[in-house]
Parts: C-alpha cells; structure tokens; sequence
C-alpha cells in the first residue's frame, strides 16, 4: 500500500488508519455498514478511501461526487468486482448482475430494456393488473401470510413477463429453482466466508486433498445456476415449436432470432434468467414489505393517500394506471417507500476500470466504489426530519422541495436498475389497489390493545425488513365485493 501511494502524484482519499497488511479489515463494520460509513464521511469528507488485504474500497457518500464520478465518468466506473468464487468458479460473472463491462454487458441490457420500457405499457400493465386483482384476494382471504403473498405477487408478475408462465403456488417448480439459486449466491457473494476469495490459487488445488469440500458445493451451485439458466428457456422454446407459447420476453428474443449462435443463445438465456433471479426479486419484495410497515407506523400518511385516491376512483372501480397522474400524494409516498430504508442502502459495487485522479486524489484502477446512497437518502441537508415518512417534502409548496430519491435507489451511470419502471409499475399499482380497499394496522394483541411494531432491517446487500406484522382489514362491503368480483374475471382465478 504504502509503495502504490508513493508511486502516484496524488494521495489517496481520506478514510481511517489502517494497519499494515490488513489495513481496515479489522475495522469494518459487519452489520448495515452503510452508517458506520456514513459516520466517517462525517469525519473524513465525501470520499472516503479503505482498504482490507490488497482490494481498495472508495466509498462515497455525497449526492455532488457520487453523480461525478459513477454518472459523468461512467465509461470508467462500471465495472463490477470480481469475486473469485461467485463470478469466477461459479459462473455469475455471465449474468448481468456481475457482469464485467463490455459489449456482452450492454447487448444483455439491452435486451433487458428493448422489451421492459414504456412503449410496452400494453403487454406489461394488463399482467400486472390482472396479478394484482388475484394478490388482493390472497390478501382479503389470507391476510396472516401477508409474506407469502408478496412474494406470490412479484414472482407471478415476472414470469409471466419473462417465460410466458402463471404461478399459481409457491412450490412451482420456477419459483423453487430461482429461491435456491438466489440462497446460494447470496452465500457465494459474502466476503471471506470461503477461503478461495481471498486466496484464489485454492482453486487449482485437486478435489481429493482434504478439506477441499467446498469444491464440491460449488460444483453443485454451478449446476443448478445452469438449470436456472436453461430450464425456463427451453420450456418456452418448446411451447413455441408446439404452438403453445403465451407472448413474453423469452418467446419475442426466440422469434426474434430463431437460429441464433452458442453465444447468442447463451445471452438470451442469461439475460431472460436475470430477470427472476438473483436480486430482482428481493428488491421488489423488500420495497413492498416497507410499505406495509410504514402503513402501520404513519396512520395519518394512509389517511391521507386514501383521501387522495377516493377524490379521483370513482366508486365501483379498482385504480388503474390511467390514475396515475391524478396521484400526486401516492407518488410522493412511493418516493418516501424508495427513501426511507432503501432496498440497496449501498446501490451494487462499481469497480474502477482505469486509474482516475478526482479532486487532487488518486483513486487506483480495480478499486471498489460503494455509493453510499443511504447517506446521501438521510443527509438532513438534502431531507430534513430523514428518519421521518413525509411524502409532504415533495409535495410542498413552501421552501425548497427535497430531491427525487428515485436517482438514488435505483444506482447509476451505466449499472443504474434496469428493470425500474417493473419495480415502479408494480409498487404503483399494489400501493393503490391496497389502499383503496383495505385499511393497514398495527396487529391486535391477545388483549385486544395494538402491539407496537419494530423497525429492523436486515444487513445483507439487498436490506428487508425483518419482519412486517400488521392487521389488513376490507374498507367496506363495496370493497370486498369490488375484490371478490373483479379477481374472479382474472382468467386464472
Ligand atoms: C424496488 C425495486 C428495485 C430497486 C430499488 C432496484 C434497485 C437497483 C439498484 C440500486 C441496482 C444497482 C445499480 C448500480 O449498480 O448502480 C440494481 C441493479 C439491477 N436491477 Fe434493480 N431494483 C429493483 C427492482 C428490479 C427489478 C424488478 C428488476 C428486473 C426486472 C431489476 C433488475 C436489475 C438488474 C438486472 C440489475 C443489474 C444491472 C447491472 O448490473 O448492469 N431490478 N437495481
């Protein structure tokens, strides 16, 4: 370390002390690092730079540096780390998630973003929709498993998008496939819990000598991280030979190209997979999930949202996205759900992909750059009261109106979420539909008094809330017939 600074003009960022060798590894925080980084942007600035072994961390954590780094210099900053174990032995450095950058990167996006974008509304919103009126019934009949709904919801939205397919149980064979694959990267993905990330020769070391198990783990991930990769896409390519393919992202990338070459058809796959895997879906749910909590932490904001959404859905219907513009209030507590205990506190690492020198510091090529969107969310500068749900601070009209979160939750530059207006479309629609017709509680205790709810999130990349209790009840009898009448004319119910 103390070789590479004297061989550059310029220091490295500010950060705390560190130790030879080790350098801040003993510092780091092992729970929500994103306010122990906060405390030493406090501290130290803005940028703030560690280390751990030989990898450089440069963490930011102000609003102005993050947009001129990871946005204005995004040709450089889009990489993504490279971890020995989850991108390289086990294959993940194929999905866009890990993907280094490069053109397989930007023709995968892109994929990505030629079927998921606003000129489809058409094909999008009518899924969404009809989910949405099966979700209010799983909801009105079973509210005790408010969880297993959600994530019922956002995983019948998806597939039916990507492959075509209606999730009718949470033992579909999709859904199970995706669920071990996603526990299996995130336990591929966390530093230091195997060996060969921080010593990657252990790699080449012969399955027969002891204590090389683990290879064996991993030749097992790398074979259902396949089956999630293949599985799907071969269903859909036999119903289209059969003529049995319902219209989705995979059928039109096949239509499309129906003799494509390995290559090809391995980005199709790979990039129609991305879209139920992994991460996506943890981030939908968790946004969800802080909705319910938030429902029954601020009486008062659901008051208000549902006085805005009785003034402009007239009795007899459920809102629909025709609605939206009509909604100031409901967007403004979208915003406030983004903000408040964001889905990715620290976005997704960027990685450097060339040395760089910014505001008189040198910051090395490879280093591993955290935007700490939770600081810049709860920066009393930019959100005063930032603890505090108040979708008021978009919406009024005395002094300064606070940012729009949405530049943050959703990460930047050329890495920045591309399946945002999915993520946007469906939290729209769940927060009207639900509040239109269900009122949102604190859950009644054995002594019939409301029992107070905890706020606590989990620490992994993708931050949940630890558990969501409430107490959903109908509006009225209108409500109830308006959800029983309408999910039975969804073709599935
Ligand atoms: C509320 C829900 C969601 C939030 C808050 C969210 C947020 C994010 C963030 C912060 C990133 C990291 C960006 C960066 O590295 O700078 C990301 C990446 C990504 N998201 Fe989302 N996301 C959500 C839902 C979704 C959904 C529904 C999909 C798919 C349909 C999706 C697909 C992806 C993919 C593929 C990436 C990786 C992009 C890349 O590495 O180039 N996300 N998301």
């Amino acid at each position: 370390l103390q070789l590479g600074r004297r061989l550059h003009r310029f220091p490295m960022p500010p950060g705390p002390r560190r130790v030879p060798i080790i350098g801040n590894a003993l510092q780091m925080p092992r729970e929500r690092e994103w306010v122990k980084f906060a405390e030493w942007a406090k501290a130290y600035g803005g940028i703030v730079h560690l280390s751990v072994f030989s990898t450089h961390f440069i963490v930011l954590s102000d609003a102005g540096i993050i947009s001129e780094l990871l946005e204005k210099r995004s040709a450089i900053y889009s990489d993504r780390p490279y971890f020995p174990l989850a991108s390289g032995l086990i294959g993940y450095d194929k999905f866009i998630i890990l993907e280094p950058y490069g053109p397989r990167l930007r023709e995968g996006r892109k994929l990505i973003l030629n079927n998921i974008n606003t000129r489809n509304a058409a094909i999008l919103h009518p899924v969404q929709v009809s989910k949405m009126l099966l979700f209010l019934r799983k909801l009105f009949e079973d509210s005790g498993h408010l969880r297993l709904h959600v994530r019922w919801l956002v995983a019948a939205v998806i597939f039916k998008i990507s492959h075509g397919r209606d999730i009718q149980d949470p033992d579909d064979a999709f859904v199970k496939l995706v669920e071990t694959t996603n526990e299996d990267f995130a336990l591929s993905v966390r530093p230091f819990v195997y060996l060969v990330d921080s010593l990657p020769f252990l790699k080449y070391v012969p399955e027969w000598v002891p204590g090389t198990g683990w290879k064996s783990v991993i030749r097992e991930r790398r074979r259902m991280l396949h089956k999630l990769r293949d599985y799907p896409y071969e269903v859909v390519k036999q119903q289209l030979a059969q003529g049995t393919a319902q219209p989705s992202v995979t059928a039109s990338l096949i239509e499309e190209n129906p003799n494509p070459d390995p290559e090809e058809e391995e980005l199709q796959k790979t990039s129609t997979s991305i879209l139920y895997s992994v991460l996506t879906n943890s981030q939908s749910v968790s946004a969800i999930e802080s909705f319910f909590l938030i429902m029954t932490l601020y009486p008062e904001v659901q008051n208000k949202a549902q006085a805005e959404l009785d003034s402009v859905v007239e009795a007899g219907r459920l809102p629909d996205y025709g609605d939206r513009d009509k909604l100031p209030y409901i967007d403004a507590l979208i915003k406030e759900v983004l903000r408040w205990n964001p889905v990715l506190p620290l976005a997704l690492p960027h990685s450097l992909m060339e040395d760089d020198t910014y505001r008189g510091y040198h910051i090395p090529k490879g280093a591993t750059v955290l935007a700490n969107s939770w600081a810049v969310m709860h920066d009393p500068a930019l959100y005063p009261d930032p603890f505090e749900v108040k979708p008021e601070r978009y919406l009024s009209d005395q002094g300064a109106l606070n940012p729009d979160p949405r530049q943050f939750a959703f990460g930047y530059g050329r890495r920045v979420c591309p399946g945002q207006l999915l993520a946007e479309d469906t939290l729209f629609l769940l927060i009207a539909s639900v509040l239109s017709t269900m009122n949102i509680t604190k859950p009644i205790g054995s002594d019939g008094l409301p029992i107070d709810v905890n706020v606590e999130y989990t620490s992994g990349a993708i931050s949940h809330p630890t558990s969501v209790q409430c107490n959903v009840t109908v509006r009225s009898a209108e409500s109830e017939r308006l959800i029983l009448t309408n999910a039975s004319r969804d073709g599935e119910a």
